[in-house]
């Protein structure tokens, strides 16, 4: 009896748990990348145990990668030898940790996954419990298979209606952030339902789940259905059942009407200041960036190549495009997309983070301004504190490209 989240702790726990309670949790996989993983092994040294499971532990590489300083190489370097001492099978340099996790089939409804990166939360897109958690509490998993958590409340966004032409689950997603507020769902599972969200895609699943956190969410999470099974048919690397929300108890619902959304823009500097694309027409571009887990998949891809087919992007900007995985980037290529792209101007680079964090791949200078389809837009995050950073979705960045300045992409039509 419970909300997902509920359903899914009580399962694990081997009893019914409730909100509010404190649970320790066996977790299913446990993962670092090259950012935290330093932090993390140094605590698991220090705890002085084996893992608890060298198969069920997975190291990716993608934030910094390849090395772009010689303190990344040495870190990097410190990871492979830890890796390969530990025998641990799952290490994957082939794109953004949590596309790669849900891609290669980690992911499966009613698995609790931990990971030392705030966005693990997007396997919620798969009817998973993942959070994000510090390296130290990473490193206790890692060395014992368990995590502690209390058990969180749930917010539930019950999303009717259908997306309008252009608009799409990011601009959903910046819509939630937009009426909750970024701490609207502190430490809460929030459940994402209605027909709208039934509708979508594992994509557009996995774009909404990966901004749960940006509410303050513990995760995120959409009710397994069919579509879940199809995806991963072949795919699931371990046997799963479908969980279901019973006679669950929300702290709050949120109603929402896809079809009232417009193509939104999240103003500097957090993501719950919202403005439509068509009335920010004043703001000049400097740089675009298409890409991260939250936006750099092969939908998304897909959506820029369209727009901007036979055309250029504009002189007075530049255009990143960053493909979420290796995988992504192979299907992208296969379609045309990623010559589309090259043609109009864009550069496209190696799979990874890209210039999410702002490390490498287009850092912005002192009061420049970039509109990208990730999640976060905090100052200094892609490079000097003062430069402006403007979230929005794949057609909204790709049009904005073309014009210059913020472009409603309907308006291009
Ligand atoms: C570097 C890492 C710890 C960080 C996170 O946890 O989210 C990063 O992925 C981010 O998006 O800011
Ligand atoms: S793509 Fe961006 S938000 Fe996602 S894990 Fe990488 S740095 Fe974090």
């Amino acid at each position: 009896m419970g909300t997902l989240s509920e359903e899914i702790l009580s399962r694990k726990v081997g009893r019914q748990v409730r909100a509010g309670e404190i649970v320790i949790v066996p977790v299913d996989y446990v993962l670092a990348h090259d950012q935290t993983a330093p932090l993390a092994i140094e605590s698991f040294r220090k705890i002085g145990r084996p893992l608890f499971d060298p198969n069920r532990t997975v190291i990716v590489f993608d934030h910094i990668i390849p090395a772009a300083t010689v303190q990344a190489a040495t870190l990097q370097k410190m990871i492979r030898e830890w890796v390969r001492e530990q025998g641990i099978t799952n290490f994957l340099q082939e794109g953004i940790c949590h596309q790669v996790m849900v891609e290669r089939g980690f992911v499966t409804p009613g698995a609790v996954i931990v990971g030392a990166d705030s966005h693990t939360c997007t396997y919620g897109a798969l009817g998973a419990f993942g959070t994000g958690m510090g390296s130290t509490d990473i490193a206790v998993a890692l060395a014992t298979g368990k995590t502690w958590l209390r058990v969180p409340e749930t917010i539930r966004f019950e999303v009717k209606g259908e997306l309008g032409h252009h608009v799409y689950a990011k601009d959903l997603a910046l819509a939630m952030v937009g009426t909750i507020g970024v701490d609207g769902a502190t430490y809460m599972a929030v459940e994402y339902g209605g027909p709208a969200v039934r509708r979508m895609s594992i994509s557009e699943r996995m774009t909404l789940a990966n901004m749960a956190v940006e509410m303050g969410g513990k995760t995120g999470l959409v009710e397994p259905d069919d579509t879940v099974d199809e995806y991963l048919r072949g795919r699931a690397r371990d046997p799963y059942e479908r969980i279901t929300p019973r006679d669950p108890v929300y702290s709050r619902v949120v109603e929402i009407d896809a079809s009232s959304i417009e193509p939104m823009v999240a103003v500097p500097p957090d993501p719950e200041h919202l403005a439509p694309a068509a009335e920010m027409r004043k703001v000049k571009i400097d740089q675009v960036f298409i890409g991260t887990c939250t936006n750099g998949r092969l939908d998304d891809i897909e959506i820029a190549a369209r727009i901007l087919k036979g055309r250029k992007i504009h002189p007075s900007t530049r255009m990143v495009v960053t493909p979420a995985s290796t995988r992504v980037a192979l299907e992208a290529m296969a379609r045309g997309y990623i010559q589309t792209l090259i043609e109009a101007g864009a550069v496209v680079t190696n799979t990874g983070c890209g210039p999410c964090i702002g490390r490498h791949q287009g850092v912005l200078a002192a009061g420049e301004r970039a509109i990208t389809t990730q999640n976060r837009n905090f100052s200094g995050r892609m490079g000097d504190p003062t430069a402006e950073i403007y979230l929005a979705s794949p057609a909204t960045a790709a049009a904005s490209a073309i014009t210059g300045y913020i472009t409603d992409p309907r308006s291009l039509d």
